[in-house]
């Protein structure tokens, strides 16, 4: 009876709170009323049925279904850990995407006989791009692997959940979980031993840590505009990579905006990647916070395709002549991805006299047309697509190569 008594009395309490504060329960129920309305996933949803639908025709729809469905993970596993993770991620079955691959030469063979193709518009601008490398009399060279990146995924239609990697002895992670299609972009960066290389928006790490995976790099610097994603960065290294590879003489961290890039180092690198900020379409759908799609992030919406021009030219200007450079983001969006890359090549030309050759990636998506999906016919670069079966992506990439 007391209870009763006791609980009757705390409703009656918080009865009289609400009609202190009901200034701020209005507030609270406007709030909920705007969130359900127009949410910044559904926004995302109706701007990519208008864009999407468009680029990709009748593959929109499967595509759709895959993009608001669960990803899939890789695990990138860290040859820098003492612990073996492989035969066990192996017994879960789980196979090395990069060991699968298809290196029959003979099937890549016709990528070379391509006509020439022209992107841009010739008359106005008087550009003439080739897309494929062996067209231009070049050849296709075959792609080289570093033997040391292994990433496991589990197969296709298969959607079971990594579990989270444990600390070996010295407390470095024994993979690191990833969308396996990011790793495509550093494949395609193709590094050599003691190249110098760039990693231009670099936070929270992924591809960092997986050009690392190489054990080739002579010397690498990191950037990424953002301090506090730049304190992820480190700590993603710490927990990846021993201490004397993070040295000073092996790597730099900064977090410059990579905008200007161009005017602080220029002509130094073999190989830059601009893994540049995007729309992020696959968390745009997914997640309310920090969703590029929010109201108060229109503004910075719209400005990303200058953005990203800036990112690429600045990664330009950076690299040395016949050094290569790799632009990717994570957007399906033509206008963040290839019209991104045809305006930098004018650009390059035309105000720093700059020529660049577009280099070939269907060796890399013939390699690996096992594990993902790619899209069809894109008259500049690769792009994954997402797919119910093989739920990776979406990742476009663009490999340029500095001709002066
Ligand atoms: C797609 S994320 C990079 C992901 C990263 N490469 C990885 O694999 O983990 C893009 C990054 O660009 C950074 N960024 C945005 N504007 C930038 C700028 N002006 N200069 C350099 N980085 C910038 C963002 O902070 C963000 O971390």
């Amino acid at each position: 009876m007391a209870l009763l008594m006791d609980t009757r009395l705390l409703l009656r309490k918080v009865k009289d709170l609400r009609c202190l504060t009901p200034r701020r329960n209005r507030v609270k129920e406007k709030w909920a009323v705007t969130r359900t309305k127009h949410p910044p996933t559904s926004l995302a949803l109706q701007h990519f049925d208008a864009t999407h639908s468009v680029q990709l025709g009748p593959l929109w729809p499967s595509v759709r279904a895959a993009l608001l469905s669960e990803k899939k993970y890789g695990a990138l596993l860290n040859n820098f850990s003492y612990d073996v993770v492989l035969a066990d991620l192996e017994a879960q079955g789980c196979r090395d995407f990069l060991r699968d691959a298809d290196t029959e030469v003979s099937a890549a063979q016709p990528f070379l006989e391509q006509e020439s193709e022209v992107v841009g518009d010739e008359e106005s601008s008087g550009v003439s791009i080739s897309k494929k490398s062996g067209i231009d009399g070049q050849q296709l060279s075959p792609l080289h692997l570093s033997p040391h990146i292994k990433c496991l995924v589990f197969p296709r239609g298969d959607i079971t959940r990594f579990k989270p990697a444990r600390p070996d002895m010295c407390g470095l992670l024994g993979y690191y979980l990833m969308d396996a299609a990011s790793l495509l972009p550093c494949l395609a960066l193709d590094v050599q031993e003691g190249h110098n290389v760039l990693d231009l928006c670099a936070a929270p790490g992924g591809k960092t840590l997986a050009l690392l995976q190489t054990q080739s790099i002579g010397y690498l610097c990191v950037n990424d505009a953002s301090v506090s994603r730049t304190l992820r960065l480190r700590k993603v290294l710490n927990s990846y990579v021993p201490k004397p590879l993070l040295a000073d003489e092996k790597l730099r961290i900064t977090s410059f905006d990579g905008t200007i890039w161009g005017d602080i180092e220029r002509n130094t690198f073999d190989r830059v990647l601009i893994d540049v900020p995007c729309t992020t379409d696959r968390h745009s759908l997914m997640e309310d916070d920090n969703n590029i799609f929010s109201k108060s992030r229109t503004g910075e919406r719209r400005k990303l395709p200058q953005l990203q021009l800036e990112l690429l030219m600045a990664g330009i200007e950076a690299t040395c002549p016949s050094g290569e450079i790799l632009y990717s983001t994570c957007t399906l969006s033509q206008i963040q991805n290839q019209s991104v890359v045809e305006q930098a090549i004018v650009l390059a030309r035309e105000n720093h006299g700059i020529q660049l050759q577009v280099v070939d990636l269907r060796p890399l998506t013939h390699m690996f047309r096992k594990t993902f999906h790619f899209a069809p016919d894109l008259h500049l670069g690769e792009m994954v697509i997402p797919h119910l079966a093989a739920n990776f992506g979406p990742i476009y990439m663009c490999k340029l190569r500095r001709l002066t």
